[in-house]
């Protein structure tokens, strides 16, 4: 259980770089969000443009010799798009609707990568037609599929062969991806990984760049990265002394971790670039074989801390525990629709009373969301101050990943809008959806 911590004032570590405390009211980019609430209303995801582009550009410096591509499933808009564009990133596409966005956005294609365990051929077909700078194919079925459409365009495509290291990495079961027994990638032990590698090579229109290895995510602990980076390299040797092909390419994938609450500890992104580069160095060395060129995907580390989400209080309840504790629940007006991971993942957050001082003694809050769920909870366990009352205004930080890219509109809730914040002015970027959205989709058909 984590200790109380002052409610006027931040843990900062865990909140975008220009959020602060002004007598009692959370103030982001400039914009105090009382105000911010006032004029947009609640719940509402507050982007502090500043932190996010500082932190892409973070990955950027610290990673020179890599590419780094932005892995946009953590949290996409065309105005994200472009910032990662300007600070000079690619990025990680995984659906049409992902490309879509890039387009609008602008983004240059050929620093656009397309990722997905089971892409249609329409997407496959635009990505070629767009010139996208890399397509990282899953499957013999995929090889295949890709293949014909680069025929048909007669375009080539630039090819990365998504593999599985057979490392179990220290993260939640559903989000850990390179472990043998789930839907991603091409297995090293099997043999299968080689064999795409094969087919790729042999296939007209297909360039072939290297293996591709993401090993999961919120991971912060280098050791799976670093077995990882061993069995992807040993792939390497293998292509060129079975197949008599070099692999110019590798790309470490995402997964880099960030601090949820004060028990997270991650590391910063030069520190990631010393350890990963000495890794890949030592073992090309040991396997004498030349370095490939690197990629890495971070999302999460871009995007989460870069947002909260604030949130209007409508009730609270207390319910005494056994052994005669009390619980406070405190409801707030969105929940599991706008941040799916405490209930997927069992995720932690932190929140803090966002729109006033308070000096009344801490009750252990849990916040809840207005769904028809009773797992419908945004922050487990919580101290917060006594006297948290409906009106109040809460705030979550840290909901810049995966919260608006997987939210959802259960008990049909409206997806809060996106507010770029910076120097004081606020801008809409995403704008909340109405119930004209809604009933837009339910054509009725009953004629
Ligand atoms: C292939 C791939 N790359 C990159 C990412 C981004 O991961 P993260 O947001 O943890 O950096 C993911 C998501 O886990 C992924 O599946
Ligand atoms: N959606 C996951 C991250 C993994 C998704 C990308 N493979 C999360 O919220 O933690």
């Amino acid at each position: 259980m984590r200790e109380p911590s002052d409610p006027n004032d931040l843990v900062t570590h865990l909140w975008s770089s220009t959020a602060r405390k002004s007598d009692g009211v959370l103030e982001v980019g400039g914009v105090a969000l009382s105000d911010l609430v006032a004029e947009h209303g609640s719940p509402a995801y507050v982007l502090d443009e500043a932190d996010f582009r500082a932190r892409a550009r973070a990955f950027r410096d610290a990673f020179v010799d890599y590419d780094v591509f932005y892995a946009g499933k953590a949290f996409l808009s065309i105005a994200a798009a472009r910032w990662i564009a300007e600070e000079g990133l690619g990025l990680d596409v995984c659906s049409g609707g992902e490309l879509s966005v890039a387009e609008r956005a602008g983004f240059p294609m050929a620093r656009v990568e397309l990722h997905g365990n089971n892409k249609t051929v329409g997407e496959l077909e635009r990505a070629v037609r767009l010139g996208v700078g890399r397509v990282v194919v899953d499957s013999f079925d995929e090889i295949e599929r890709l293949a014909a459409v680069v025929a048909r365009e007669g375009r080539p495509a630039r090819v990365m062969v998504r593999v599985t290291a057979g490392v179990e990495a220290h993260t939640h079961e559903y989000i850990a991806t390179a472990h043998e027994d789930q839907k991603f990638g091409f297995s090293i032990t099997s043999g299968d990984a080689l064999e795409a590698v094969r087919r790729v090579l042999d296939a007209p229109g297909l360039e072939l760049l290297g293996p591709h290895s993401h090993i999961g995510s919120q991971i912060f602990d280098s050791a799976g990265f670093e077995v990882a980076a061993k069995r992807v390299l040993a792939l390497h040797a293998r292509v060129a002394t079975e197949l008599g092909a070099t692999m110019p390419q590798m790309d470490l994938g995402g997964g880099f971790g960030i601090a949820y609450t004060t028990q997270d500890d991650p590391a910063e992104p030069a520190r990631l670039a010393a350890e990963m580069s000495a890794i890949v160095a030592h073992e090309c060395r040991a396997l004498g074989i030349a370095e490939p060129h690197l990629s890495i995907e971070p999302g999460r580390a871009i995007a989460g801390p870069a947002m909260c989400t604030i949130y209007e209080v409508g009730t609270v309840k207390a319910v005494r525990l056994d052994g005669g504790a009390v619980r406070t629940y405190v409801s707030v007006d969105g929940g599991m629709s706008d941040n799916i991971r405490t209930a997927l993942y069992d995720a932690d957050y932190s929140c803090t009373l966002a729109s006033r001082v308070s000096d009344a003694p801490p009750v252990l809050a849990r916040v809840v969301g207005k769904h028809c769920e009773a797992g419908d909870i945004v922050v487990k366990d919580e101290f917060l101050p006594g006297d948290v009352a409906p009106g109040d205004l809460l705030a979550v930080p840290g909901t810049g990943a995966y919260c608006r890219s997987m939210a959802s509109n259960y008990n049909h809730a409206l997806r809060p809008p996106v507010i770029a914040v910076r120097d004081g002015v606020a801008r809409v970027v995403v704008r909340r959806e109405t119930e004209d959205d809604l009933l837009a989709t339910d054509v009725g058909g009953l004629e």
